[in-house]
């Protein structure tokens, strides 16, 4: 895939001071972000992790997937190490888009999975492509990657795309009596390495700004 670096700036976010980098797809436009600390072009493998938007997770607090949990898990594990990126890829809903997701949920609310669900739009359980982060990578410096997920298709399709994944980290939080049938989902038809056992019955957000009242 074509992919052109616009510009980077710093964004200071909780967790830390991040330099923001913008790329702009060749054909659709499609705006991706790369977030860095350190110095992530010496040729050590970099802590990384290639998040897929996800607006209700991410910006909109939802608890009905793990997606928040783990922007922040992330961040904040970057952040902890010094050095690290986070790839913040506009891949919505698992490629299908944010009012194809609301649809897909709006199924799964009368009692489908989220594969089945995805399959009843006419989709594709998982539509996403991850062509654009190895050119990201590149443009970076960035010569290899320890990848925080728990996805073993993303490790794969990663590495397909050409991009050196030396090792997989597990990001296993967020999980909640609001997405543990969809986490299970996950990982009985997705192929996700999650734990099972008992539901933590919270049912908080762990939100960054309760973080300090927990210190
Ligand atoms: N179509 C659809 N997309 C969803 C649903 N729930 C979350 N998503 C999207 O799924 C994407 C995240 O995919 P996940 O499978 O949760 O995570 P992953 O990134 O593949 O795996 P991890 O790296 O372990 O997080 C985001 O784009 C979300 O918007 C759903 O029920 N249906
Ligand atoms: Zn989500």
């Amino acid at each position: 895939m074509s992919i052109q670096f616009i510009a980077s700036s710093k964004l200071p976010t909780p967790f830390g001071v991040f330099t923001m980098h913008g790329f702009e797809e060749a054909g659709t436009g499609k705006e991706h972000v790369a977030l860095t600390m350190g110095d992530v072009s010496d040729g050590e493998p970099v802590l990384a992790r290639a998040h897929s938007e996800c607006l209700t997770g991410d910006a909109l607090f939802s608890m009905r997937c793990d997606c928040g949990y783990q922007l922040e898990e992330a961040l904040r594990a970057v952040a902890e190490a010094g050095r690290g990126v986070v790839l913040y890829l506009r891949q919505e809903g698992r490629g299908i888009g944010l009012l194809n997701k609301i649809r897909a949920y709006n199924l799964q609310d009368q009692g489908a999975d989220t594969v089945e669900a995805n399959e009843q739009l006419g989709f594709g359980a998982d539509m996403r492509n991850y062509s654009m982060c190895q050119p990201m990578l590149d443009q970076l410096g960035i010569k290899a990657i320890r990848l925080m997920t728990n996805n073993p298709r993303k490790v794969k399709a990663l590495s397909d795309a050409g991009v050196d994944v030396v090792e997989r980290v597990p990001l296993e939080v967020g999980r909640n009596p609001h997405n543990d049938s969809y986490l299970k989902t996950k990982a009985s038809k997705l192929g996700h390495y999650l734990p099972q056992g008992d539901v933590p019955q919270s049912d908080d957000r762990p939100l960054i700004s309760h973080q300090d009242d927990d210190a």
